[in-house]
């Protein structure tokens, strides 16, 4: 995932927009960019880094303008150590036009041909987003042939776009002299949503918690298939674009990615994690009397709300047994093993007496390459734990996710091929116990009875769109293999110390 805003007002967006960014810091660590519009000239600065590290008041000053957007990048295609990858992208041609995306495009790399051979349009990145600005640069050129471009032409544009890319995508886009352009994928995969400050004054943001951080009234999420466009007199157009628009966000979003501060497709992600918290515990309870349990610990950050709620239910203190260093920033999203690894313990240190003598019970909302585990494990232990025991707020992570998150490839994946026992034995836990996947469905779907199901391939291995073949999981796995393996070491190092700003 990333995180992506764009905003229409009367005055100057550039600060709305940076502390928009701040407040979506959690979807992505690697780069920030922020482009802003005044009368029909673009103005970009982006590089890699957290927002705070990547905006200095002088790039603040260069970016004038009542229109613009911006994104915190998290890669899933191309890599994290390219700047010309960095979000937003441009192209000049119709118009002029900026695009964010948070997603991934299942046929990037069919697209990328497809533009090139018959489009004849070059793609300079590995960004499967450079392709997807392109697609609509392309299909705007098409209805744009007659002026002025209303709106209905926009949403035509849109749709075309909609049979041609694959995957997942929530995108805002500016197309100068016109005004603002969102859209999200006709499975609702990805979140997006749009709020209001005055009247004409609009923010599209990826969570809630953009808009009510910037005083913006959240008005509602973009519909699974649907488009908005805010012309430059401020007037909100809005359409569905597809004939066959259903709603299945992406799990993942809950269980880890979103703030739980946020309400997404009308379901409060703090909730969420409290109700898997509750059958969490029913599991427990069923793999061991909690007599044998002294206390729950949660892993911080995201595993708390589910711990305090799994504690209350099992009826153990809850305890805060490992302190987080709030300068090192999340360590699931950041490039490379090495640096994952080596942040663990930079950023969680135990509570001595928290552990000593005690049989602790561990809560953490996901494991996925167990490097969290494996570690706090030994922690704990180091700490003079009796008997350590982990719980999984989320089911075992099984299979490759290709819809917006970094898990292109199964092997990387811990309980990949592993049975629970087998995973227990690497983390060296003394117990084991995951959510399964039907719990976790059954929690959160009962809090959006709208829904038509969820985004959970990489839990249950069935990929929502149904169109993602071998071959593109291959190309995927291939192209994110030797973009990943680009620049291992003191680089990864130097990017897992300076992330951090609280997000
Ligand atoms: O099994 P792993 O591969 O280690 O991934 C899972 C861990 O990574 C995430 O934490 P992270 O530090 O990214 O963020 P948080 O502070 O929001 O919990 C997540 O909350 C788990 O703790
Ligand atoms: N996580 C995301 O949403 C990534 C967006 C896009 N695929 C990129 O790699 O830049
Ligand atoms: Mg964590």
């Amino acid at each position: 995932m990333c995180g992506i805003a764009g905003v229409i007002s009367r005055s100057p967006v550039n600060q709305l927009i940076y502390d928009a960014l701040l407040l979506l810091q959690h979807r992505g660590q690697d780069a920030a960019g922020i482009v802003t519009m005044q009368g029909n000239k673009c103005f970009m600065h982006k590089a890699r880094g957290m927002v705070r590290d990547v905006f200095r008041t002088r790039n603040m000053r260069a970016l004038p303008g009542t229109i613009g957007l911006g994104q915190v990048r998290y890669p899933t295609a191309g890599n994290a150590y390219s700047e010309e990858e960095a979000q937003p992208f441009y192209v000049n041609a119709p118009f002029g036009m900026v695009l964010v995306h948070n997603g991934n495009l299942t046929n990037a790399q069919a697209l990328k041909k497809e533009l090139f051979d018959i489009d004849r349009r070059h793609i300079n990145t590995e960004s499967d987003s450079e392709v997807l600005l392109n697609v609509l640069a392309h299909e705007l050129e098409r209805v744009a042939r007659e002026l002025p471009l209303t709106p209905d032409a926009i949403f035509r544009a849109v749709g075309a776009v909609q049979k041609r890319i694959k995957g997942s995508y929530a995108v805002i886009a500016l197309i100068a002299g016109h005004g603002l352009l969102a859209f999200r994928d006709p499975f609702g995969i990805r979140p997006l949503c749009f709020g209001v400050a005055e009247e004409g004054e609009y923010m599209v943001a990826s969570e809630s918690v953009a808009l009510e951080g910037t005083s913006h009234k959240f008005l509602r999420d973009v519909a699974p298939g649907e488009a908005l466009f805010v012309d430059m007199a401020g007037k909100l157009h809005t359409q569905q674009c597809n004939d066959n628009p259903t709603l299945n966000p992406c799990m993942f979003e809950f269980v880890y990615l979103a703030r739980p501060d946020s309400v997404m497709d009308g379901i409060s992600v703090y909730q969420a994690r409290l109700n898997m918290g509750e059958t969490l515990a029913q599991r427990v309870i069923s793999a061991m009397p909690p007599s044998e349990i002294d206390v729950v610990i949660p892993i911080p950050e995201s595993s708390r709300p589910s711990a305090m709620q799994l504690a209350h239910r099992i009826g153990k203190p809850y305890r805060e047994g490992f302190v987080k260093n709030r300068y090192v920033g999340r360590t699931f999203i950041m490039p490379g093993q090495g640096a994952r690894k080596k942040s663990v313990r930079q950023k969680l240190n135990a509570i001595g007496l928290e552990f000593k003598g005690r049989n602790v019970l561990l809560v953490d909302d996901s494991i996925v390459r167990g490097t969290t585990s494996k570690e706090i494990v030994q922690m704990a232990r180091e700490a003079g734990a009796k008997k350590v025991y982990l719980a999984s707020a989320a089911p075992p992570v099984r299979y490759p996710n290709v819809y917006g998150i970094d898990m292109p490839t199964s092997e990387e994946l811990i309980a990949h091929n592993r049975s629970v026992e087998e995973i227990r034995e690497y983390i060296g836990a003394d117990a084991l116990i995951y959510q399964d996947v039907d719990g976790m469905k059954r929690v959160v779907g009962a809090l959006q009875p709208a829904l038509d199901g969820f985004e959970a391939s990489c839990f249950d291995g069935s990929y929502i769109t149904g169109d993602v073949s071998a071959e593109d999981f291959a190309t995927m796995k291939e192209q994110r293999k030797s973009q990943g393996e680009e620049e291992d070491g003191p680089a990864r190092t130097r990017l897992a110390l300076q992330s951090g700003a609280e997000a």
